[in-house]
């Protein structure tokens, strides 16, 4: 599914989250979002599934605006949990069956094992990098045509990282899936990448094809993206 953001703009009291914001996800693309603390990225990524409704513009999903009930299509890693401690793993995984019905409890059951989660365990138990593998597997499990990913390898440690970077591609269908993930890790993620927008005081100021950023310009992600904010930083901000 496409996903298209037209002159969008979202304030909370005068502060400005996103500003006038324009720009077109593919399908079967899968897109970095990158940009400092307080840019706009979870901000765009809740617009899209529906949590957060603009001020002004619009927001398409496959030509359809957005309304609460496209979280049917759109599978949601959010940046904090809401889980409810009592449950075990197992709850959880059971919690998504019952709530979805794309949820595939087969592939749910293999990335347990690959993110080395314990199904028994409670989730008061789990540490804050376990938490977190248990997002990308209730995320991952889903069958939609949009995945949002919110700093989904956040709190897990880098000896990990690499590898559960590496499985994610097994569990993303790239024929389908529409991918869009807000990181700050863009080094360890940047050979997933097929684009990248960098935003910045809720602004769009750069969206690159990562392979002609690499063939046509020589760089690497994570120097065009350092490249762009010294630039912005220079010029004193996008105001
Ligand atoms: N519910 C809210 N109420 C007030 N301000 C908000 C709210 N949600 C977001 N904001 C503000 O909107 C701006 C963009 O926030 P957003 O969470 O989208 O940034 P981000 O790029 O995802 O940041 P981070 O990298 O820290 O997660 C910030 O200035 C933030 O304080």
């Amino acid at each position: 599914m496409a996903i298209e953001l037209e002159n969008v703009t979202k304030k909370y009291g005068k502060d400005f989250s996103l500003k006038n914001t324009t720009i077109t996800f593919k399908k079967g693309r899968i897109y970095g979002l990158l940009g400092p603390n307080g840019s706009g990225k979870s901000t765009i990524l809740k617009m899209i599934c529906g949590l957060v409704y603009p001020d002004t513009g619009e927001i398409l999903v496959d030509g359809e605006k957005v309304t609460r009930k496209i979280s049917r299509s759109v599978a949601y890693l959010t940046e904090s949990d809401m889980f409810y401690d009592p449950f075990t793993v197992n709850d959880m995984i059971m919690f998504y069956q019952s709530q979805f019905n794309d949820f595939d409890i087969e592939k749910a059951n293999l990335l347990l094992i690959e993110m080395k989660l314990d199904p028994l365990k409670k989730i008061k138990q789990l540490s804050k990098g376990n938490r977190g593998r248990l997002k990308l597997v209730l995320a991952l499990a889903r069958k939609t045509p949009v995945l949002l990913l919110d700093e989904p390898f956040s709190g897990l440690d880098p000896m990990v990282r690499d590898s559960i970077v590496k499985s994610l591609l097994s569990y993303i269908d790239f024929e389908t899936q529409t991918v869009i993930m807000a990181t700050h890790e863009i080094h360890e993620v940047e050979h997933l990448l097929d684009e990248v927008a960098a935003i910045y005081n809720g602004m769009v100021f750069g969206h690159k094809n990562v392979e002609d950023l690499r063939e046509n310009e020589g760089l690497s992600v994570l120097k065009w993206f350092k490249k762009e904010m010294e630039q912005i930083e220079t010029n004193g901000g996008t105001e």
